[in-house]
């Protein structure tokens, strides 16, 4: 297994425990950032490992904190790599379930749950205000098919979900890591989608977007290369920006900085002998 699934280098976010506040006092001796190491009594979520998000100073609105306090036992799942979810039970039905990595702060989530409730959504970040967020959008709008996990998605993909689970994979505008040696803390990448795919049934798709062109390139070269996808477009090429996507909030600002933004969308192939 490669570095980025399994290497000790990073720590993982800590998880919110349901009823405690989540306004960030720190204690003494904790960490400057939330999503810094403290002391785990739970476990393997803790490892350290290379990873695809920065730690970001959090700081969570009266609302967001609302929310999560309100919402999180309900609506949260804490990213803790100590069991298989069993994704009916989490949502309360049988729909088809769509993993979307790195929500930002919700909103393009909530108006794809909206404009398609026979969809649920389990959207993972790290990042404690854009839960916050996204669970108050939720709330406000009605929205019965969100879930919100916090943690690395990772883990989650390798020690949470059951294969053949998940009926597509959405990750809009991930982190860039535009240095070159911040590459291997990209997400699209080989070992990445060799784990993905273990988790998508046949026929699921994988919907990138990303305005950062080099990255694009990227994308679209190890999804190309690699034997459980095909990219839905003839011409092997990047899809025109479908319909349902709306606009994300980093796409916004990518937008306004003249970039150019690329969709991909990949399917997983029938499974070969593993
Ligand atoms: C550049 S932002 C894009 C947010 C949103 N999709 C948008 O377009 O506005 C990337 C997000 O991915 C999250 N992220 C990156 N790697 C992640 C991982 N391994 N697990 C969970 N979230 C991750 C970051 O915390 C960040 O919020």
């Amino acid at each position: 297994m490669s570095d980025f699934l399994n290497a000790p280098e990073a720590p993982s976010p800590t998880p919110h425990t349901p009823g405690v506040s989540v306004r960030h006092t720190r204690a003494k001796g904790e960490p400057r950032f939330p999503d810094g190491p403290r002391a785990d009594p739970a476990g393997s979520h803790f490892e350290r490992r290379i990873r695809s998000f920065q730690p970001r100073r959090s700081r969570v609105t009266a609302g967001q904190a609302d929310a999560l306090q309100r919402l999180w036992p309900a609506w949260g799942l804490d990213i803790d790599g100590q069991r298989v979810i069993d994704l009916g039970e989490l949502f309360g039905n049988d729909s088809p379930v769509v993993l979307e990595i790195g929500f930002g702060m919700g909103e393009a989530t909530a108006r794809m749950a909206a404009a398609d409730p026979d969809t649920d959504i389990l959207a993972v970040d790290v990042h404690t205000p854009g839960q916050g967020n996204l669970l108050g959008l939720a709330d406000r709008m009605g929205l019965s098919n969100v879930r919100v996990a916090n943690g690395d998605a990772i883990i989650l993909l390798r020690e949470m979900l059951a294969p053949d689970s998940l009926d597509g994979l959405r990750v809009y505008f991930p982190d860039p890591w535009p240095k070159k040696r911040h590459h291997k803390r990209r997400l699209i990448q080989p070992e990445f989608l060799t784990l993905a795919a273990t988790r998508l049934k046949p026929g699921a798709v994988v919907h990138c977007a990303t305005d950062w062109e080099p990255y694009a390139e990227q994308m679209l070269q190890v999804l190309s290369a690699h034997p459980d996808f095909e990219n839905t477009q003839a011409d092997g090429g990047f899809a025109a920006r479908p319909a349902f996507r709306p606009l994300t909030r980093f796409e916004g600002q990518g937008l306004d900085k003249g970039h150019v933004v690329n969709d991909l969308l990949f399917r997983r192939v029938p499974h070969r002998d593993r």
